[in-house]
């Protein structure tokens, strides 16, 4: 089949990584790359986010809070990052939904919020390696979709990108197969078709899990993969703009 034109765009989430010097070392590095016909973005942890001076990349907050504001100590609000000129934001990450607790329901109600008040809210899905030992994949991933189009109509969704990623891949080494990602991709792209078809074909749906240079290119090339999601290879310069290459 051929792949359909998407726009594709590599993500980097620094996770709780860096500091000040690579800040520095990746806007230097970035900005002297034209990356035409890609979207790049960089999610740096919050405090970071305003000592970037992007020019051919965009930056992203890690996550944010589904409220508008309040006394909510340690949140972080979209106006804020909108005001770090952020323009993406990483929700649903399997860390947060892990380590703190985070619902699908909630979830989605952060990628409303995102989206509703103008940031493009990478959403991250993926099954733990019991899922998939079980066979439940797709049931399990049905799930947490299904929660985000509940909240959304068809026009607001396909303003949003989705991140499958295998939580046994991450930060593991082992990668998904491209077969093993292009299939869980296809049926994400079914289920949003189900919903409305326009929609499923412009969403990007990229993948995240071990990703490296000497894989991105094979990941990338599968029909419903739109670019990736990449950890612990987007704190390497080299590394990430060979990612960000393979994409193009
Ligand atoms: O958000 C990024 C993913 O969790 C992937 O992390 P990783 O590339 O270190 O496996």
């Amino acid at each position: 089949m051929n792949k359909v034109k998407r726009k594709p765009l590599v993500a980097a989430n620094w996770k709780m990584n860096g500091d000040r010097a690579l800040v520095e070392v990746f806007t230097n590095a970035l900005n002297q790359k034209c990356f035409s016909g890609l979207d790049v973005v960089l999610c740096p942890p919050f405090p970071y986010l305003s000592l970037f001076n992007a020019e051919t990349f965009s930056i992203g907050g890690q996550d944010i809070s589904h409220l508008k504001n309040g006394a909510h100590t340690g949140d972080v609000s979209v106006a804020m990052l909108q005001e770090m000129n952020c323009k993406y934001v990483i929700v649903g990450h399997s860390e947060r939904r892990e380590h703190h607790g985070e619902t699908n329901e909630i979830v989605a109600e952060k990628a409303h919020r995102a989206v509703s008040e103008g940031l493009i809210p990478i959403i991250c899905v993926g099954e733990s390696l019991e899922v998939r030992k079980e066979g439940f994949v797709e049931r399990f991933i049905t799930e947490q979709l299904q929660a985000v189009v509940s909240v959304m109509s068809a026009d607001i969704l396909q303003q949003c990108v989705i991140a499958y990623e295998p939580i046994w891949a991450i930060g593991s080494g082992e990668t998904a197969t491209p077969e093993q990602a292009q299939e869980v991709h296809a049926f994400i792209r079914g289920f949003l078709a189900d919903y409305d078809e326009a929609m499923a074909s412009r969403v990007r749906i990229i993948y995240g899990g071990s990703a490296k240079p000497s894989n991105a290119t094979e990941l990338f090339k599968q029909t419903d993969v739109d670019g990736g999601l990449i950890g612990g290879a987007s704190l390497n310069t080299d590394d990430f703009i060979a990612i960000c290459q393979a994409a193009i």
